[in-house]
Order: C-alpha cells, then sequence, then structure tokens
C-alpha cells in the first residue's frame, strides 16, 4: 500500500513538472516570440507559426466553409428523420468540404480538400481571400490538384519582400535565363525556347527595365543575336549597344528594321523547306543560324498615329511584328516586347500581337485595361494579384502562361551592371549582315567598334 502510494505520489509529481515545463516552453516561446520570428525565421515557423497556424486552419474551417457558401445542408428527409427521432434535437450540420493534413512549405503551409457534388475549383478561388484573412496570412493559393481534389498553399508572409537569390549554376541554357524568383521559391525563368514571345507591361517605375536587364545580361553571355527597337530615342536600350546586332531609335529604322528581320526568316524558311526539317532545331549544328532575340521597348512609340504618313508606318510596323511572331519561334526569331500601356486603342494590330506573345508579364500597371489586355484572356484571376502590387513592390510582377499564373519579383540588375556585362560579352556579338544592310538597324556610324572589326575581319578572310 505504502508503495503504491509513494509511486502514485511520484507518478504525479512528475506529470506536475512536465505540465509546469510545458507551461513554461510555451509561455516562452509565445513571450519571444517575434524575437525569433525576426532572428530565426526558420526555427520560429517550426516551433511556433506552424503549430498555432494549424489550430486556427482546423478551428475555422467549419465556419470559414459555411460563410463562404462551400457548406452543403444534408438532404430535407433526413433532416425531418433527425427532428422525429432526435425528438427536438437540433438538425444535423451542414456538410463541409473535407479537408487533408496540414503539411509545412516553404514560407506556408498546403493541404487538400475533396469538393462536395456540385462544387468545381473556382468556388474555392472565390473563397481564397476569406481564407487568407480567416488564417491571418499573406495570401492563398487555390489550384486544382487532380479532378475532385483542390491544393490551398498559403503564404504567410509576402515571400517577395526580401526574395532569396536561387543558385544559378547551371541553370541557364542557351536562350534560357534566370531572371528573378517567384513567390514558390523557385526560379524564375524566362526560356525562350519554352515560350518564345513575351509581353512585358508596367507602369512606369515598376521595373520592366530591371527585368529586361535580367534578360539582356543573362542573355549576352550567350551565343545569341541581340537586336534593339527602342523608338524614345534609344534612351533605354543604347545601354546595351556593344552587345547589339542591330539597335533602331525611330519608328522609321524600326520599320526598315522589322522588315529585314522579316526577310531574313522567310530565308531561313527556305533552308529549313530545303532541308526538310520544321525549324531551324533540326538543322545540322554548323548549318544553323544564330537565334535572334528582338526586344521592343515602348510599343506604343511604334502604334502611336500623328499624321497620315505616320499611319502607314504604324500598320507596317504592327504587320512586321505580327508576321515575326507568327513564324519567328520556328525560325529561331525571338520577341520581347514592353510597355507602360498597351490597350487596344494603340491600333488594330495590338490585339492580334497579343495572341502571339504567350507569355506574360504584369508588373503594377497604371490602368486596369493594362493589365486586363496583358493577363484578362489567359489568366482573369490573375487580375486582382496584378492590380494589388503596389509601388513599393517595383520589381513584382505576375507571370502569366496557358499553364497558370505566379507572382514572382526580378532581381535588382542595375543599368550600371547590364551595361558592364554588355561591354564585357560584346566580342559575342554575332554580326548579322542582313540587319546591318538593311540600315533600319544600325548605320555604320553607330556600329560599335567591335562589330566593325568583326566585319572587317570578315571581309579580309
Ligand atoms: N526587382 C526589383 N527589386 C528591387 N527594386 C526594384 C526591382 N525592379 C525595380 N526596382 C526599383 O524600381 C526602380 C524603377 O525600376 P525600372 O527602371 O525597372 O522601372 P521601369 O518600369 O522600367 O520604369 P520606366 O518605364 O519609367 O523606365 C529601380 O530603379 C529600382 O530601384
Amino acid at each position: 500500500m505504502t508503495v503504491m502510494a509513494s509511486a502514485n505520489s511520484a507518478g504525479s509529481a512528475s506529470s506536475g513538472w512536465v505540465l509546469v515545463a510545458a507551461v513554461s516552453l510555451v509561455s516562452g516561446l509565445l513571450l519571444a516570440g517575434p524575437a525569433l520570428r525576426r532572428h530565426y525565421p526558420v526555427a520560429w515557423w517550426v516551433c511556433l507559426g506552424f503549430p498555432v497556424v494549424c489550430i486556427r486552419v482546423a478551428r475555422t474551417w467549419r465556419p470559414l466553409m459555411a460563410g463562404c457558401g462551400l457548406a452543403v445542408s444534408r438532404k430535407a428527409a433526413l433532416t425531418v428523420v433527425s427532428g422525429l427521432v432526435g425528438n427536438g434535437a437540433p438538425p444535423p450540420q451542414p456538410r463541409v468540404p473535407q479537408r487533408g493534413l496540414v503539411r509545412p512549405s516553404r514560407g506556408g503551409f498546403w493541404f487538400l480538400v475533396r469538393l462536395l457534388p456540385g462544387q468545381v475549383p473556382e468556388d474555392f478561388v472565390k473563397a481564397a481571400p476569406a481564407m487568407a484573412h480567416n488564417w491571418e496570412v499573406h495570401a492563398v493559393r487555390v489550384t486544382t490538384w487532380k479532378p475532385g481534389l483542390v491544393r490551398v498553399v498559403a503564404a504567410v508572409s509576402d515571400p517577395l519582400k526580401a526574395p532569396q537569390v536561387p543558385n544559378q549554376r547551371g541553370a541557364d541554357r542557351l536562350l534560357r535565363v534566370t531572371v528573378g524568383a517567384v513567390e514558390t521559391g523557385a526560379q524564375w525563368v524566362i526560356d525562350l525556347r519554352k515560350v518564345p514571345h513575351w509581353l512585358i507591361v508596367g507602369a512606369t517605375r515598376s521595373g520592366k527595365s530591371t527585368l529586361i536587364n535580367a534578360l539582356v545580361a543573362g542573355l549576352a553571355r550567350q551565343p545569341v543575336a541581340l537586336v534593339g527597337i527602342d523608338c524614345k530615342g534609344g534612351m533605354e536600350l543604347s545601354l546595351y549597344a556593344p552587345r547589339l546586332s542591330a539597335l533602331a531609335t525611330n519608328r522609321t529604322q524600326a520599320v526598315e528594321l522589322l522588315g529585314a528581320l522579316v526577310d531574313l526568316t522567310l530565308d531561313r524558311m527556305n533552308v529549313c523547306r530545303a532541308a526538310r526539317v520544321r525549324n531551324v532545331w533540326g538543322l545540322p549544328e554548323d548549318e544553323r543560324p544564330v537565334p535572334i532575340v528582338v526586344i521592343v521597348d515602348e510599343l506604343a512609340e511604334l502604334f502611336l498615329i500623328a499624321s497620315r504618313n505616320e499611319k502607314e508606318e504604324a500598320q507596317a510596323t504592327s504587320t512586321a511584328l505580327i508576321r515575326l511572331a507568327q513564324l519567328g519561334a520556328a525560325l529561331g526569331v525571338f520577341l520581347v516586347v514592353a510597355g507602360q500601356r498597351v490597350g487596344s486603342d494603340l491600333g488594330p494590330g495590338v490585339t492580334a500581337l497579343r495572341a502571339q506573345l504567350a507569355g506574360r508579364v504584369c508588373h503594377r500597371v497604371a490602368d486596369p485595361g493594362t493589365a486586363e489586355m496583358a493577363l484578362g484572356d489567359l489568366n482573369p484571376d490573375a487580375l486582382h494579384a496584378a492590380q494589388a502590387i503596389t509601388p513599393e513592390q517595383a520589381g513584382t510582377a505576375v507571370l502569366a502562361s496557358a499553364d497558370g499564373w505566379d507572382r514572382a519579383r526580378s532581381h535588382l540588375v542595375s543599368e550600371a551592371e547590364a551595361e558592364r556585362v554588355a561591354a564585357e560579352y560584346a566580342h559575342l556579338t554575332p554580326y548579322v549582315p542582313e540587319l546591318v544592310t538593311a540600315g533600319g538597324g544600325t548605320s555604320a556610324d553607330d556600329v560599335p567598334s567591335v562589330r566593325l572589326e568583326r566585319l572587317d575581319g570578315e571581309e579580309t578572310e
């Protein structure tokens, strides 16, 4: 008896100690929470943030589903039967979609949800802002996992506030450049072989040039020809002049340069046809023409019409751009078109061109029409995310393609850095005679000395 009593008292004493230790650990964590979060975000997330969030999700799931209209009431007959059998007991609660285990992810958590009969993923997409507010997290994204299941992904804080620069070693291949980070923590890669043509929109100071800097800095190191069309007098793209194979700085030059590019593309088509291949990548490596990336800064400058003869020029540029976009991908000509404001009011060709530019990047925009133009036809639900980008988030953009959309932020590559890279790799600038002789690109005076040397070299050979 005495032994048992002492064992009991020893047991209760030890469980008391466990309780005290647990309470002090939790209160210690709560008190130290803000400091822990600031200095050791991963430790904070594992010890405190994630368990708290799991409890919050579990606690709010049923009322949240009911509040968002995602709970389905039981059959009326069942309610009547339960009323009769239960003798006045409350009717059964409505069914809510079944939720899987909450799992931690980098900077947040995710789980799967099984849809109830009659529900579609879009119902949950609409409820995402309510979920974010309820769980006090930065954002919630809902995507289809497989038929009948959606994946709910929550980011606790904005991962793009200070994006971690992913390891770039070995990441860049021909026509593939890592330009930033996606909010999932993955690299933001522009791969022109996968998505050959891009439309980049954004208001002034939204980060367009920084993204182009990152792209040019990546492409400059590769065996590709870069061609610039900058009708604002070359103010933006002339920085990269040593690495450009041609640069048009006004619309008259742009018309000639684009015409030359179309002719070059048609020549490549004949070469491919003669070799019985469907694209330039099917040609033997030593016969394959150099890939050409055409960067257009400020699309509106190409389309604006102030007088009658400008109308013809605008139409010519528009037709040439559309032809390049239609033919170029298979023939090694790629388009990156940037603009502050892109709308169908710029001209009839804009919507047709937009349809060919499958890659879209929408920074902060000044008018909803531009965001609509960039994202509306591919991912209407991305519009809200694009319009929520603030001026303080320069460089942040919504990326969209036929596969879906993501938020991302470009690496901060300054103009000076891009200029330095362009000068460093000027020796890689391919000489494309069709473009130089077109006159629309660089005149002999404009051709950087490096290219003149190459030209001389080739002529004397
Ligand atoms: N990815 C980024 N990360 C941090 N800051 C950025 C980023 N992108 C842009 N910024 C900041 O925003 C400023 C404006 O960016 P940028 O010149 O690229 O804008 P823009 O859209 O090209 O403007 P404009 O149309 O007037 O030329 C930059 O000087 C830089 O300070």
